[in-house]
């Protein structure tokens, strides 16, 4: 492969052959901006019922990787499968889904209690069951319900957005960076709750740049790397 374009190195064991199957099975994934390829090829299985962190510098492909996982970009060659089918491929992908890959956009004059509400009803769930309260109690952002998301600090808007991303039903969570902004004691508490979410038979694939948290998450890691000239 030339300069600029990255392969990707399992480096703990992981089987692409899971009882369950893979919850993502990408093939040959290439990514081209112009004359640059990002992705070249890249292949990357998440059993069902797993943690993936994938990792490497700064500019690798990994969060080009993960839209091309939840649909939001189309590669340039290669296949991607979620939970047996191409990603988008109706409503009910993102019945399955939940990811933070591309941050959503904020109604003005909606707080952070009415997004979460919106977000609820929108999947056909009961805004009041007490999810949204366990959420927001577990990223510590319940005093923040009457605020609006343009008054919070970037930490308190990353928690808003994983909580966002918490309250929709899902069966797979793709994070960008899930740790980032967030202090020590929120870390911690995000870390406790994807192990939850995967004890209860969810799948996460992120990347992440902090390896404190993605060891807290018990994930394994997938390095994405640039190849030798
Ligand atoms: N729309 C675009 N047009 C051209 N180049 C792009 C575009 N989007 C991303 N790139 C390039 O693709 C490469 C991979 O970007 P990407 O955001 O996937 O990296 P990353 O591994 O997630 O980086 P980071 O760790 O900084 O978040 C970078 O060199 C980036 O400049």
């Amino acid at each position: 492969m030339s300069d600029g374009q990255v392969s990707a190195t399992r480096d703990r064991g992981m089987s692409g052959n899971a009882p369950g199957g893979n919850a993502v099975e990408v093939t040959g994934l290439t990514v081209t901006y112009g004359s640059t390829t990002v992705l070249d090829q890249v292949d990357l299985q998440v059993p069902t019922g797993a943690v993936v962190a994938l990792t490497g510098e700064n500019g690798v492909g990994k969060s080009t990787l993960l839209r091309c996982v939840t649909g939001l970009q189309k590669p340039s060659g290669g296949a991607v499968a979620v939970f047996g089918e191409p990603p988008e491929s109706g409503p009910g992908f993102w019945r399955r889904v939940a990811t933070t890959v591309e941050s959503p956009t904020w109604y003005h004059g909606l707080t952070v209690r009415e997004h979460l509400d919106l977000v609820r009803v929108a999947n056909g769930e009961d805004p009041a069951d007490g999810r949204i309260d366990e959420v927001c109690g577990l990223l510590g952002i319940t005093g923040l319900a009457d605020s609006l998301p343009i008054t919070l600090s970037s930490g308190q808007r990353q928690r808003f957005l994983l909580a966002a991303t918490f309250v929709r039903p899902s069966r797979l969570l793709v994070l960008d960076e899930p740790e980032q902004r967030l202090d020590t004691a929120a870390k911690r508490a995000l870390a406790a709750h994807l192990r939850d979410y995967l004890a209860a038979g969810g799948t996460l694939l992120m990347a992440s740049h902090d390896e404190q948290f993605w060891h807290d998450v018990g994930a394994d890691e997938v390095g994405l790397h640039r190849a030798e000239g």
